[in-house]
């Protein structure tokens, strides 16, 4: 075992380096400065507010996520994208921002060595309490075979990265720790990935979340004008 991060009670391979998961999955342990963090953790804060505000959504099965999201560029209401939140309060998202197109080309960098030109214009913001959860799933609504950039702040959490066929194994566990970047794109763009359990009291109080966990995604949704 080496590093210095959490993870030592064996249920992890514990391993802080630049990692790939899978072909095209990749783990960038501590990718973001404690800074970054706390920029990122206000501007959520914000984004939380409206013009949508942060919310459990509701599945059209009638389960309601435990999960509270808003959303950037686009809005996403299982399972299409749209400019405004039919299924919240109507308004229109607020804009996706160029710095965090920005970041999202630098974590490219980060994981791949490159860009790749790299142009995402939607952003899922979520936040997960300590008894929150996301049960396997593709992200399969863009339109577009680019990677999912994932940036992870505040309490630590499981997750679980599987394949492409199926929710059920293979996966591989991977604990993600606040300032973690996971990106996975090429084969593995399309796998069933999920977070089963959040690690409450793991957070550093130093990036401005007192509990919880906050996971901002980027994507490029391959849809352009007003809706699908
Ligand atoms: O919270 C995470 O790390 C994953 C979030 C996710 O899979 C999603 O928003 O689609
Ligand atoms: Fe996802």
């Amino acid at each position: 075992m080496t590093g210095a991060a959490s993870g030592d009670d064996g249920l992890f391979a514990v391993e802080r380096e630049r990692t790939e998961i899978a072909p095209g999955a990749v783990h960038v342990p501590g990718w973001l400065s404690v800074e970054r963090q706390r920029e990122l953790v206000a501007a959520c804060r914000e984004w939380a507010r409206g013009p949508v505000p942060m919310r459990h959504t509701v599945l059209p099965g009638g389960g309601v996520m435990s999960v509270r999201t808003v959303c950037l560029g686009w809005h996403w209401q299982p399972y299409r994208y749209a400019r405004t939140a039919g299924d919240v309060n109507g308004a229109p998202v607020a804009p996706f921002p160029d710095w965090l197109a920005d970041l999202g080309r630098e974590a490219l960098v980060a994981a791949y060595g490159r860009t790749g030109g790299y142009a995402p214009d939607t952003a899922l913001i979520n936040f997960y309490d300590g008894a929150a959860r996301m049960g396997m799933h593709q992200d399969k609504e863009e339109r577009s075979g680019a990677p999912v950039v994932s940036l992870s702040i505040g309490d630590s959490c499981v997750f679980r990265f599987g394949n492409t066929g199926s929710r059920g194994r293979p996966y591989r566990d991977v604990e993600l720790v606040s300032g973690d970047l996971f990106v996975f794109g090429g084969p593995s763009r399309f796998a069933y990935h999920g977070v089963p359990r959040i690690l409450p009291g793991t957070a550093d109080p130093a990036v401005g979340l007192e509990s919880g966990r906050l996971n901002i995604t980027l994507r490029e949704t391959g849809l352009s004008g007003s809706s699908r």
